[in-house]
């Protein structure tokens, strides 16, 4: 599969957020979007989660066109914003399970519990108001997955999960994207992480400062 984006641009009223940016995505890439605060990494990410719409440009996901095949493209897409969206209230477990009802598929107690494990979460009975930040982090990742996305867009991941964890979430994205063949788009401002994780990196925002970052550590830039 394929993400195809082509000449998109974002304003928020006057103010031009994302300009013409173009660039392709393969199934089996992680690619890393870094630029500073405000750069319009969070925009670019929102849009390719079909939250928000691009002004200009078009966007293809496989054979559906964005604004044409909301549907099609939500179930292919997986998204974990900066804010975390659980239910607070609720266990680990009801939290996985509501998410799954909302889902397009059908997972056992097994498979959720096991998905919660693959992010180093082994908390399970437990409220969510009862866990840590990084905690909930690694919940809100758990179900970014329960539907199996083709696309998986993660919007700071990782901050606040220890060093074990993120090593360990790490590993599992790059085997998502080298043996199960998914494309991951990846924010983050830790370069150590991105280095580790990407095999390509977008700079938002055109900043020499980012530019020479990723070159002084020969990573593969994608210009647009
Ligand atoms: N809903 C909105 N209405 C108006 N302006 C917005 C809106 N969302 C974002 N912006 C503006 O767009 C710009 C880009 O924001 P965005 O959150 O995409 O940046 P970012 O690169 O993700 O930043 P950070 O590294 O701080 O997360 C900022 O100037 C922000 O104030």
């Amino acid at each position: 599969m394929q993400l195809q984006i082509d000449h998109i641009s974002k304003l928020f009223g006057k103010k031009k957020v994302l300009e013409n940016i173009s660039f392709e995505v393969q199934s089996g890439d992680i690619i890393g979007l870094v630029g500073e605060n405000g750069a319009g990494k969070s925009s670019l990410l929102h849009i390719l989660a079909t939250i928000s719409k691009a002004n200009t440009g078009t966007i293809r996901l496989g054979k559906w066109i964005y604004g044409k095949n909301r549907k099609q493209i939500r179930r292919l897409v997986g998204f974990v914003p900066q804010d975390i969206a659980l239910w607070e209230d609720m266990t680990v477990e009801e939290n996985m399970i509501f998410f799954e009802k909302l889902s397009w598929v059908n997972r056992s107690k097994q498979e959720l519990k096991q998905l919660c494990e693959d992010m180093a979460l082994f908390k399970w009975k437990e409220p969510v108001h009862t866990l840590s930040g990084g905690m909930k982090r690694k919940l809100n990742l758990a179900i970014s997955l329960i539907h199996d996305p083709e696309l998986l867009l993660l919007d700071e991941p990782t901050v606040g999960i220890d060093l074990r964890s993120k090593k360990e979430i790490a590993e599992y994205l790059k085997q998502k994207a080298q043996v199960d063949n998914k494309m991951i788009m990846y924010t983050s401002h830790d370069m150590e992480e991105i280095q580790s994780i990407c095999d390509a990196v977008i700079c938002i925002g055109n900043d020499p400062f980012y530019e020479n970052l990723l070159r002084e550590r020969n990573m593969k830039i994608i210009s647009f």
